[in-house]
């Protein structure tokens, strides 16, 4: 029989192989292995939200590496060793996976979350010297605003945003909130104003930062014990630009560090530009006292573009590339997707692609075998709120009673299969799934998932009713 150091050691071989380096490093590198009772081993993690976190990313391949070493029936106990500058009673206490109920968690005060999945901000953290600070603002060159085609879908957004970008911090714009579904240009547009500030004001401090890395980036933070280089580093940016803040939905302490860095900005006449697929009303799983602030200032959104705005982006673009292609194909590209500007950018550059693989000229007859294909590979862009919509109609029930506190069996079952379908079917993480579908947390989705996957595995007419409710999500 192998010890705990030697079960623990082997299956960090495994991991070690299938998870990138620095997840490695910050995720598996920590854990102490402390016993193993049969076939339950302890592992020793330093805070809730790493165990949280391992249990929402990892899971997988520590339950099949786990099964390998211990057999079908293992189980993984995490022993959580909580701060002791932070918390009175430093006595480790443990968590037996599944952990289904998180109120043993809840009650703990909890400290600073960890992590690192090597955000690609370089030098986040440099600290002035007695040179002119300079960071890289992480803008695409190719995102200005002269690029940006105008038309009614946009013309709010877009002369705020310019106006910003004349006068950042000092217009009654701030912070600018950009919203609107996915493709419509959130990112190029915010991106325009970093470029053009950047342009005008070359010392003015300019970062652009999605949600999600800023919290990977506060979590690494937090592991190196250097919030308060984290917090200095973005409380000096002129011109902060955090895309897709929905992503903070459930996350408490990204949340929390995020609206001082706000407040100091805003204080300080800083501009913050926040994009969002919602509008601030709209937004779930964000802190009241946020959400306030996200509307200080203007609120602006992007709505889907008329056929004249699409056939201009087409040919910014076919003029940006310097090629030709006859006005008729243009035309026939612009009547066919409609939707999103990415999925519009995509066919073209699908059809280019054909033309010169097949080395065929771009005719009106292989515009149409590319739309044909590609229509049929995006027929649509899964979003949570698509899927519970979806689920909603195949039961029949109301939209908001899935999201209700009911008990009822039927509807916490079509709650499971949303979240389920959600988490098979979305990028959005866990949280996000929850804090949108009865503002549950992570581990209420990861329950559903678990459930509902094991129901599909032993009964054949459950998974039947699956299958049907998948084709309906998906065609
Ligand atoms: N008005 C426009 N003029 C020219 N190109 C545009 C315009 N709007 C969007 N695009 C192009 O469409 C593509 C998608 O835009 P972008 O990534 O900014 O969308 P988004 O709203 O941020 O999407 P998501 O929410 O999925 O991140 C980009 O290549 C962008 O350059």
């Amino acid at each position: 029989m192998n010890t705990y150091k030697e079960v623990w050691t082997n299956c960090l071989k495994i991991i070690k192989d299938n998870v990138p380096a620095v997840s490695y490093q910050t995720w598996f590198e920590p854990i102490v292995p402390v016993r193993l009772d049969s076939n339950v081993l302890t592992i020793q993690v330093p805070s809730p939200f790493f165990y949280e976190y391992l249990e929402e990313r990892y899971i997988d391949i520590l339950r099949k590496t786990l099964r390998k070493e211990l057999g079908p029936d293992a189980k993984l106990e995490y022993s959580i060793v909580m701060d002791n500058n932070k918390v009175s009673n430093s006595k480790p206490f443990t968590v037996r996976y599944p952990a289904q109920n998180k109120t043993e968690l809840k009650n703990k005060p909890v400290p600073f979350p960890i992590q690192s999945e090597g955000g690609s901000i370089k030098n986040p953290f440099i600290i002035p010297g007695l040179k002119k600070l300079e960071i890289d603002p992480q803008l695409n060159p190719d995102y200005t605003f002269a690029n940006f085609v105008e038309g009614d879908c946009n013309k709010l957004s877009r002369s705020a945003g310019y106006a910003v970008a004349q006068n950042p911090g000092k217009t009654a714009f701030n912070p600018l909130f950009i919203y609107g579904s996915s493709g419509l240009g959130k990112t190029h547009l915010a991106q325009s104003i970093g470029i053009e500030v950047k342009e005008r004001f070359p010392d003015k401090l300019v970062l652009y930062v999605n949600a999600n890395k800023f919290q990977n980036q506060y979590v690494a933070a937090v592991i190196k014990n250097e919030v308060n280089d984290f917090l200095h580093f973005y409380q000096m940016i002129d011109v902060l630009i955090i895309d897709d803040v929905q992503e903070f939905a459930g996350k408490e302490k990204t949340q929390d560090t995020f609206f001082h860095i706000f407040n100091h900005l805003h204080q300080s006449g800083k501009q913050l530009i926040l994009t969002s697929d919602k509008a601030p009303v709209e937004l779930q799983g964000l802190e009241q006292r946020l959400l306030t602030r996200f509307k200080w200032g203007l609120s602006a959104d992007l709505q889907q573009p008329d056929f004249e705005t699409r056939v201009a982006i087409l040919k910014r673009k076919i003029y940006n590339d310097g090629i030709v292609i006859p006005d008729e194909v243009i035309e026939y590209l612009a009547s066919s997707i409609t939707s999103n500007i990415r999925e519009l950018e995509g066919a073209l550059i699908s059809l280019l692609a054909q033309a010169t693989l097949i080395k065929r000229e771009i005719t009106m007859d292989l515009a149409a075998q590319v739309v044909e294909r590609f229509v049929k590979d995006h027929a649509k862009e899964l979003s949570v709120d698509y899927i519970t919509k979806s689920v909603c109609d195949y039961f029949n029930i109301p939209t908001d009673l899935l999201s209700s506190k009911t008990r009822k069996r039927e509807i916490v079952q079509a709650r499971q299969i949303a979240m389920y379908f959600c988490k098979n079917l979305t990028k959005s993480s866990l949280s996000t799934i929850g804090s949108t579908i009865g503002g549950k947390d992570h581990a209420t989705v990861l329950h559903a998932y678990r459930t509902i996957s094991n129901l599909i595995e032993t009964d054949k007419s459950f998974k039947l009713q699956m299958d049907e409710i998948e084709k309906r999500i998906k065609y």
